[in-house]
């Protein structure tokens, strides 16, 4: 079987995009998890954190489904969900439409570059929730907000918060990536306290709406950049730091950078994720089914796109200078 895709990043999260609408693709829910399996694969898959797949929608101009790189499908992914607004957008020569995504049907849009040459997009990351429940997570404190969690280091407070995927958050003084990435591995062994898993951030306030995140994603490991969690450490800064709500949070990351726009009205929470969608080539998989083996055909590189992002890139590096 032949399979068009497009091997994009928002912030350096890099995704196998399929259109399974336009290419009229209908795989099984275990084809899906398969692909995922063996495409991400970094040491012999084209390598990516994800798979993005674009699906017909009766409720929108098109549906998202975004599989992590171990096969298991998550809830949302924001920055998936601006490569795959850019797509659609492109494809329906709009400025403007909504996405089905599992738990809602979100707003995305081409919007204002967040610097200089990087074509921007903006996606509603909805609904917002701090019910235990709705991650799940399992702890004495409800909400799970500022709170130390059985299981993990007690030196480390976190807030847990549904975007709608799970999260929690810990405000740091420095990041520690080693730290991190044993602090998300051993979330992730902790079925009673979270059945679902859990993306892990450590966010560090570096001035007044400006913060550096670093996530360990659920389904994947360490990565540049989780749009969920920028978006999940924004809102957790608002609460919990300086940051103020309505407002452009610039979040740099291990990729790059987003700007997040908190939205408060009464008790509930939206965000604004607002970055980049960038393509990096388009290409074909010749995939045989029996064999679980594939090569690539018919490769195409985005150069220029690359080029300008790497000046976005530089500029984020430099932000972080210090951090490991
Ligand atoms: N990187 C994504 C989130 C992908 C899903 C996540 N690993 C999960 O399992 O919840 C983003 O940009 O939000």
């Amino acid at each position: 079987m032949d399979i068009q895709f497009i091997k994009c990043h928002g912030s350096g999260n890099d995704f196998i995009l399929i259109d399974e609408l336009t290419h009229g693709y209908t795989f099984t829910e275990q084809e899906r998890e398969d692909l995922s399996i063996l495409l991400c694969d970094r040491n012999d898959g084209i390598g990516s954190d994800g798979i993005l797949f674009v699906m017909n929608s009766d409720k929108a101009e098109a549906r998202m489904r975004m599989f992590n790189s171990d096969g298991t499908e998550a809830e949302m992914c924001g920055n998936g969900l601006r490569c795959v607004a850019r797509h659609m957008l492109e494809k329906e020569g709009k400025t403007h439409i909504a996405v089905e995504t599992e738990k809602a049907v979100l707003a995305v849009s081409q919007v204002e570059e967040i610097f200089p040459g990087i074509d921007t997009f903006s996606v509603a990351i909805e609904p917002v929730s701090f019910e235990p429940a709705s991650l799940p997570v399992r702890v004495d404190a409800e909400p799970a907000s500022k709170t130390t969690i059985p299981g993990l280091p007690e030196h480390l407070t976190f807030t847990a918060v549904s975007v709608p995927n799970p999260h929690i958050v810990a405000i740091v003084e420095d990041i520690n990536q080693e730290e991190l990435a044993e602090v998300g591995e051993k979330a992730n062994q902790l079925p009673e306290v979270f059945p679902n898993g859990v993306n892990v951030s450590f966010m560090k306030l570096l001035e007044k709406n400006k913060v550096f995140v670093q996530t360990y994603e659920r389904g994947v490991g360490l990565t540049n950049a989780c749009g969920t969690a920028m978006s999940a450490s924004s809102l957790v800064s608002t609460i919990h730091g300086p940051n103020a709500t309505s407002e452009p949070i610039i979040v740099i990351n291990k990729g790059g950078l987003v700007n997040c726009v908190v939205e408060k009205e009464k008790e509930s929470f939206s965000i604004q994720l607002r970055g980049n969608a960038t393509n990096v080539y388009e290409a074909v998989v010749q995939l045989d089914w029996n064999t679980r083996t594939f090569h690539v055909e018919n490769r195409k590189d985005f150069t220029e796109e690359q080029t300008k992002y790497e000046k976005l890139e530089a500029y984020a590096a430099s932000q972080i200078g210090g951090d490991s």
